[in-house]
């Protein structure tokens, strides 16, 4: 039967309202394990078909346009309003999500984000668009949320099951844009960070963002805050690592990283490559995990060192790094992460009672 109202249409706002870390963390990962099994592979098991998206440059350099299609089979959820006997049938959902990145958004006036998206879901009976999702704070989500998940698999757990509970750690946040904002109070909120070393290109806006940390209701007190005046300053004694700029020259070098290992960098950004902001003599003595395994050959074409997994495995299979293994997530962000974060989010809005088209 055909919906009168389709497409459901959810604004940004909306969509806010509805996110938080458990919900986003729980889909992000239920998206990383299904990449692992490709379709048809176990019965039941969850899986994913997640074609190569596509960039269509736009007119300028530094404008472009993704579209980024997923189908995720047979995956649960079970924070996201869907709870009792509903959170133990399993889910799938079609969905494609198109996204710009302008990155000189920012400079506008009044400025606005370099990234804005929207996601689409489809019937799975009728193939029909049943949603309009609007997926620009989606996607900084859940790009914080697969660095979260990242650090908890790569780094913490070398030390133990509990240690993302218990472990204290100085991270270093590179880029205070969208991402770095976010990556910031959420690794605040969900690790318990003693130090926290911030840099920006223009030092002013890490400033900005270490006086808006410090007037967070509840952010944490224990942490100190440093706004560095170089990437080498920040990287420097951090255990963990966060970069998430445009740079097309490499902000964090092997030489400033600690010299007995131990460090785990999240590497998010995507200058003219996704590997630009790292050095080479980084990737040549790290043990490189990435979101997707397809993805990374299609996109990390010219990176000069081997893949050791999918974050996906280590999560299914528990391989942890060693102790003292030098370790980077491989960020380029998947469709499949947007569809799952998507259908957790209009689970949750459905069942809160509110009506679409607000
Ligand atoms: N891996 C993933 O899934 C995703 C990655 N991204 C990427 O993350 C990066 C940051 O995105 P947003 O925070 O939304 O952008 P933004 O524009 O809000 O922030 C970018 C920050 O990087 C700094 N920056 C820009 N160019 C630089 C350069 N050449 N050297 C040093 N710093 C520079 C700016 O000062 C700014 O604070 C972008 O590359 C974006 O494409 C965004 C979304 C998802
Ligand atoms: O996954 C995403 O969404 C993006 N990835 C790379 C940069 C643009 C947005």
């Amino acid at each position: 039967m055909s919906n009168p109202l389709a497409p459901f249409y959810y604004s940004e706002e909306t969509v806010r309202r509805f996110l938080n870390w458990p919900l986003v963390i729980e889909a992000v990962e239920s998206a990383l394990r299904a990449v692992v099994a490709m379709s048809g592979s176990t019965p039941n098991e969850p899986f994913v078909n997640q074609p190569v998206r596509s960039f269509t440059s736009s007119r300028e350099p530094g404008q472009v346009l993704l579209t980024m299609p997923a189908f995720v089979g047979n995956y649960k959820l079970t924070s996201a309003g869907s709870g009792g006997d509903a959170a133990n049938i399993p889910r799938s959902t079609l969905a494609c999500k198109l996204v710009t990145s302008f990155s000189s958004n920012p400079q506008r006036e009044p400025p606005l984000p370099s990234i804005n998206a929207n996601i689409l879901l489809f019937s799975l009976e009728t193939g029909e668009l049943t949603t309009i999702m609007a997926g620009t704070d989606i996607t900084t989500w859940r790009t914080v949320a697969a660095s979260l998940v990242a650090t908890k698999h790569l780094y913490f757990r070398r030390f133990g099951p509990r240690a993302e509970r218990e472990r204290e750690i100085t991270v270093a946040i590179i880029g205070c844009g969208v991402q770095g904002q976010m990556h910031a109070s959420a690794f605040c909120s969900q690790f318990k960070v003693k130090q926290l070393n911030l840099y920006n290109r223009t030092i002013a806006k890490a400033q900005r963002l270490s006086e808006q940390l410090q007037q967070t209701p509840g952010f944490a007190s224990q942490t100190k805050i440093t706004v560095c005046n170089s990437p080498g300053e920040a990287v420097q004694g951090s255990d963990v690592i966060c970069v998430a700029t445009y740079s097309k020259e490499p902000l964090v070098y092997a030489a400033d990283l600690r010299p007995a290992g131990c460090v785990h960098i999240n590497a998010v950004g995507a200058g003219e490559t996704h590997y630009s902001e790292v050095a080479d003599n980084v990737y040549g003595l790290a043990q490189i995990y990435v979101d997707s395994n397809a993805n990374a050959q299609s996109e990390l074409i010219g990176l000069a060192a081997p893949i050791t997994a999918e974050l996906g495995s280590v999560i299914k299979h528990g391989t942890y790094p060693a102790e003292s293994a030098v370790t980077i997530f491989q960020s380029m962000g998947m469709a499949s992460e947007d569809a799952c974060v998507a259908q957790a989010v209009q689970d949750a809005i459905l069942s809160s009672g509110r009506l679409p088209n607000v």
